[in-house]
């Protein structure tokens, strides 16, 4: 069919087309192309001359559409648009049209092309910017963490960067945080990043220890007394730690060992924002944001009726579970350096650990956490006698017999010394489970006697270890004097 339109309407219509920012085509239900816009000529890159009159399909096969826009325009018999991409590089959006005629028949489909390779750039590049924006927001926070003086957080592993900037956001808010994770994971530590970040970070930052307080004083070390409560107490009696932490924080650590009796008290200071004296009736206005942590499960705890449901949901508005160290690793040889530099600036010690010291840290589980890291790092640069710190100065516990039981050898090293190391490790290792020759034997498939010879050659090469590292430190001495 064609169009039929008087001559001087033809070319009002042409220009109107021409008009328009995006491809315009009109077709006849067989895909014949009747007229056509010249951004059409330039989405193509073919004159308008050249396709007027040809079917649609012809430019299906040069590729330059690809998708059956009009066949589902036609078969729904009304508007589908889909995406495509062309030749050019160009990614268009198309729209195919029926045109429904007086008898309810489709008379033409308008194709209507929108090339939106631009927005579809300024999109990838939006969600590029969002991602970059993101790294450089937890980057900034790191930043902003090692930049503060008192407080050195070492948060190298993703899970543990993710948490920090969770805090720093909590930080500007002011509401109650509940800190959960496993003893010495660094909840204190969270605690106070989010003073020193918070408003009130000129106020006071007031610790508790709920479990460290005898039951019979944590009432009134918490709320005050009033005077001639207790005998020999002080006669105007005494401000709690909440009224101390007045436009602070108070942070209450091991909230899970808090009495069922002490609960309701804490309850009130959080609903209410007040305190009654040990002894008093009058309420006295505080402003403290409460921050509490546990190592404990508090929800189970509230199944076994030890803690107060209420409770449980006014401190669990934000958690913020913090990991243990086995689960970011990638943290422990951060932590280690940390601890490391901080301990040899504190003693003047200058020593190093090995490789295969560092191997077993990172394969170590760590069940005290960052505090069990720092005490090791400690320990051993104290004790240990040669300027560098190997396994040989590992405490028994920490050796793989008792955790993963690897045998672990430092790298590429001479086939001879690598197979001793192993036979050493494997003697060790049997020796701390059995503590006897004849079973170690057995697992080993060797004769007991054997045992006992690798067991004395282990033990003399140690002598030999220890003497050269003292010889080594005497040098290093002399040299340093
Ligand atoms: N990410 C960290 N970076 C640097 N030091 C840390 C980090 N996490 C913890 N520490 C250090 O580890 C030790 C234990 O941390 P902290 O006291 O905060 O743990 P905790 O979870 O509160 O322990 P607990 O459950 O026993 O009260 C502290 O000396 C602390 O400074």
């Amino acid at each position: 069919m064609a169009i039929k339109l008087k001559p001087g309407f033809r070319k009002i219509l042409q220009s109107l087309l021409d008009s328009l920012p995006d491809g315009i085509m009109i077709l006849t239900v067989d895909g014949i192309i009747k007229m056509a816009n010249n951004v059409q000529e330039r989405l193509t890159g073919l004159s308008n001359k050249e396709i007027i009159g040809q079917t649609i399909f012809s430019l299906v096969q040069k590729g330059i559409y690809n998708d059956p826009v009009i066949d589902l325009a036609l078969k729904r018999r009304q508007s589908v648009t889909l995406m495509q991409y062309t030749p050019f590089n160009t990614c268009l959006l198309v729209t195919g049209a029926p045109v429904i005629d007086d008898n309810n028949e489709i008379a033409y489909v308008v194709l209507y092309s929108k090339d939106v390779t631009e927005l579809n750039q300024l999109q990838q590049q939006l969600e590029q910017t969002k991602l970059l924006t993101q790294k450089y927001s937890l980057e900034i926070n790191e930043m902003r963490v090692q930049s503060q003086e008192n407080i050195d957080i070492v948060a190298k592993s993703i899970k543990m960067k993710k948490i920090i900037d969770l805090t720093l956001r909590l930080a500007r808010v002011d509401t109650t945080v509940l800190i959960l994770g496993e003893s010495g994971t660094g909840k204190e530590v969270i605690a106070k990043l989010i003073h020193d970040h918070g408003e009130r970070k000129l106020g006071p930052f007031i610790k508790v220890n709920c479990s460290a307080i005898p039951e019979s004083l944590i009432e009134s070390e918490l709320f005050g007394y009033e005077s001639g409560t207790f005998t020999g107490g002080n006669k105007e009696g005494k401000a709690g730690l909440f009224e101390l932490a007045h436009n602070g924080d108070i942070f209450l650590d091991e909230i899970g060992d808090l009495s069922l009796s002490l609960q309701p008290k804490l309850l009130r200071v959080l609903q209410e924002k007040e305190v009654i004296r040990v002894g008093g009736a009058k309420p006295r206005k505080v402003d403290v944001r409460v921050i509490t942590a546990t190592n404990k499960d508090l929800k189970e705890l509230v199944n076994q009726n030890l803690f107060r449901e209420d409770l449980f949901f006014r401190l669990n508005v934000v958690p913020i579970l913090i990991p243990p160290l086995r689960e970011r690793k990638d943290d422990i040889i951060p932590l280690v350096y940390h601890f490391k530099d901080l301990i040899s600036k504190k003693y003047k010690i200058k020593k190093e650990f090995s490789g295969k010291v560092l191997n077993h840290f990172y394969a170590y589980d760590w069940p005290g956490n960052v505090r069990e890291l720092q005490n090791a790092v400690e320990r051993l640069l104290i004790i240990s006698i040669g300027n560098t710190i190997t396994v040989d100065d590992l405490p028994h516990d920490m050796l793989p017999a008792s955790g993963d039981g690897r045998i672990i050898v430092d790298g590429i090293m001479p086939m001879r010394q690598a197979v001793l190391e192993v036979e050493r490790q494997l003697i060790e290792q049997g020796m701390a489970k059995f503590n006897s020759t004849y079973k170690v034997a057995k697992i080993l498939g060797v004769h007991q006697t054997t045992v006992i010879r690798k067991i004395a050659k282990v033990n003399k090469s140690k002598k030999t270890n220890n003497v050269r590292q003292l010889k080594d430190q005497k040098q290093s001495n002399d040299n340093e004097a």
